[in-house]
């Protein structure tokens, strides 16, 4: 008895769970079928000649269709996401319209446009997919609450220069970008690369080393650089020692890899938009390729060192979570192009509308069918299917490496020389610190005072508590500096968002290390000192730097906050909310003067993706001074105090009120 009311009571339990898990899909079936019964309507001759009086729309688009075809339904359905254009079915039967354009195909659609005349659509198929693409990228249509950003081509101060491009062609600017993002930007937010990670990036420099298609000056440093970790054999690797032979400090003749980022078709119409994933698509894209052209015998390996270092490095760990389970899902058939291009097709179908996709550059299922008509079939009851065997011609010979254009490279000689200015000026300043420290050595009256000579933000802002009579609060860049390569040293390194781009790993701890000497100098300068003191010059720079830089997040911080803030979205490198995120924050910042450094993604990556916590701590602290939340508690306290004295005066009136009415 007990058993059976205890079923009844499990049954009934299960059965409001599975209730309360397809509660929302019934819902959302039901109102989709409402909006489509409700907007999919039939029109008429009447209807269409007075449709421009009553409706503010660019374009009519009119499916004349069998009354036993979708097509009208679904194209209504597929539109309703966009603005300035409104779908009708015309049926076959309506004989006025289909008199009066002369129609003789169903299904056909006709464009009626607020002049009054009407032009027909033209597909290469007559199918969902041909006409949903052709008419939401008729002029003026848009998405929803997504207008297009007008691309100003002239260079404005905040903005780099647009680069005119061909939009069917690979660009080498824009791999040479993504290698200098990849390698020096996301990389070397690592300071130490160990264990799980390392052989990810072996095998990620390895397909590069052997499949990148670059100039010799690239090649010849990734195939250093792949040499140098193969003979690695400690399971860890600083990253300022790979970083020395990226940056070719041996000075190994024609060695280099472009500095900075020229994005080309990978540009955005807005600088958080596109440029580093779009860069690192195209890169695996152009690498599954050549794999395929060079006949490799294991047609996984890039597949497999893509997935890997995206799930080791990639800055946006959201993305690099999704397209983990993406990947986990599918089939790694042994067609690599193929089946890169449909996985990447899957995400573009998952992001079509999301905020991180620019208006400009709609997410569709790529190649379109203006890019190439074949790719596309139709079935008899009007269904799209690729035909992959075309699909994979196209591919092999869009990113194949004699395709590539090599417009807007740096030129070589000039990559070269800047590279050995760089080097020159790195031996100057090692020179330099070195003749100071003799000099402090040499003069041992000099006090020494080990005063950090080049404060970071955090530290800046401890200085103003403490002048307002506080306590500083964090005391993780003492405790790093004294574990070198350990755990404390890389939180030192994380808290201090300003370090100069190139340098990582160790390199802090020592730089903080040669402080005193440098520091002791500082006292004496006014003795006429003819060394170029290039440590403290460039403290110096980075210092008024961080104060412009924390003083812009400030006001981009407090101007944040009027938004709505939504889910923690995904955090791309340097702050780039994807999919379902505010958008703020691009890859590149807004002001193209603000250098976003290595210590900067650190802190970024450390606050907003590695710390969940810590990000939402940030993000209810945000803006809110001591003064306003003083005021907060001063307004609480007055509220209940408020609150508490209407209490007392009712309670006594009341009691009066009991008194008297006894009394009477
Ligand atoms: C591994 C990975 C995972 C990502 N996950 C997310 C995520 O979860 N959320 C998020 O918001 N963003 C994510 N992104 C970023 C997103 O996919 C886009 O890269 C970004 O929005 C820029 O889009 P885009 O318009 O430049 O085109 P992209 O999708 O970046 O494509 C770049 C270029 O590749 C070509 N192309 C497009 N589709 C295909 C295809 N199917 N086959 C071959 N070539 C094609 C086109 O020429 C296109 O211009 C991810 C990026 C990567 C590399």
């Amino acid at each position: 008895m007990y058993i059976n009311s205890r079923m009844k009571h499990f049954g009934l339990l299960s059965y409001l769970k599975r209730l309360f898990i397809f509660f929302p899909f019934c819902v959302r079936g039901c109102v989709q079928w409402l909006i489509c019964a409700l907007s999919v309507r039939l029109s008429s001759q009447a209807e269409v000649s007075s449709f421009f009086e009553t409706n503010t729309s660019q374009y009519l688009a009119l499916v004349f269709e069998k009354p036993d075809s979708y097509l009208g339904r679904e194209l209504t359905l597929d539109l309703l996401q966009f603005e300035n254009i409104s779908v009708r079915r015309v049926l076959s039967t309506e004989q006025g319209l289909v008199a009066e354009l002369g129609v003789t195909q169903f299904p056909s659609c006709y464009l009626y446009h607020p002049g009054g005349n009407f032009t027909r659509l033209e597909v290469k198929a007559e199918a969902r997919t041909f006409y949903f693409y052709a008419l939401q990228r008729l002029p003026g249509v848009v998405r929803s609450g997504k207008p297009p950003v007008v691309i100003d081509v002239h260079n404005n101060k905040t903005q780099e220069p647009w680069r005119p491009f061909n939009s069917s062609r690979v660009y080498m600017a824009d791999l040479e970008s993504t290698l200098h993002y990849s390698l020096r930007v996301e990389l070397a937010a690592h300071t130490v690369i160990k264990g799980r990670a390392l052989n990810p990036l072996k095998n990620y420099i390895g397909v590069l080393a052997k499949y990148f298609p670059g100039r010799p000056i690239v090649m010849n440093t990734l195939n250093s650089l792949n040499s140098w970790l193969q003979n690695q054999s400690q399971d860890e690797i600083l990253y300022k020692d790979f970083k020395e032979i990226l940056d070719n400090t041996a000075q190994s003749p024609d060695t280099a890899l472009p500095r900075g980022e020229r994005w080309v078709a990978c540009q955005g119409s807005q600088l958080h938009f596109r440029r580093y994933p779009c860069g690192m698509w195209t890169l695996f894209h152009v690498l599954t390729v050549e794999a395929k052209k060079a006949e490799a015998s294991n047609q996984l390996e890039v597949p497999l060192a893509m997935r890997n270092y995206i799930h080791a490095f990639f800055g946006c760990r959201y993305c690099a979570e999704h397209f983990d389970n993406l990947v986990r899902g599918s089939l790694l058939e042994n067609e690599a192009v193929l089946w890169l291009w449909s996985i990447h097709n899957e995400v573009n179908s998952r992001l079509s509308g999301a905020l991180s996709e620019d208006p400009n550059f709609p997410k569709i299922q790529w190649p379109s069918p203006d890019m190439c008509p074949e790719c596309h079939n139709v079935t008899k009851r009007g269904e799209h299917r690729w035909n992959k065997d075309k699909a994979l011609r196209f591919l092999l010979s869009y990113f194949s490496s004699n395709r590539i254009l090599p417009d807007y490279l740096e030129d070589e000689t000039q990559i070269l020389a800047k590279q050995r200015e760089e080097h020159a000026s790195r031996l100057l300043a090692l020179e330099a610190e070195k003749k100071a420290e003799r000099r402090v050595r040499e003069a041992p009256d000099l006090e020494i005072q080990p005063l950090p000579s080049n404060p970071t933000v955090q530290e800046e802002e401890e200085e103003e508590e403490e002048e307002e009579g506080e306590e500083p609060q964090d005391e993780a860049v003492a405790e790093g500096e004294e574990e070198e390569g350990g755990e404390g040293a890389v939180a030192a390194q994380e808290s201090n968002p300003w370090d100069k781009p190139e340098m990582a790993g160790g390199e802090r701890s020592q730089k903080v290390r040669r402080k005193p000497s440098i520091v002791g100098m500082k006292i004496r300068r006014n003795m006429e000192d003819h060394i170029v003191d290039l440590d403290l010059f460039e403290n110096q720079h980075f210092k008024a730097k961080a104060l412009q830089l924390a003083a812009s997040s400030r006001i981009k911080r407090r101007s944040l906050q009027r938004k709505v803030e939504p889910e923690p979205g995904p955090v791309f490198g340097l702050g780039m909310e994807l999919d379902g995120g505010v958008g703020m924050v691009g890859l590149q910042p807004v002001d193209a003067d603000f250098d976003m450094d290595v210590g900067q993604q650190r802190k970024w990556l450390q606050k907003r993706d590695l710390s969940p916590t810590g990000h939402w701590m940030s993000t209810l602290s945000i803006g809110f001074s001591r003064v306003d939340v003083s005021l907060c508690v001063l307004l609480y306290f007055l509220s209940c105090m408020c609150l508490l004295g209407m209490y007392t005066f009712f309670q006594h009136r009341f009691r009066l009120r009991r008194v008297k009415f006894s009394m009477s």
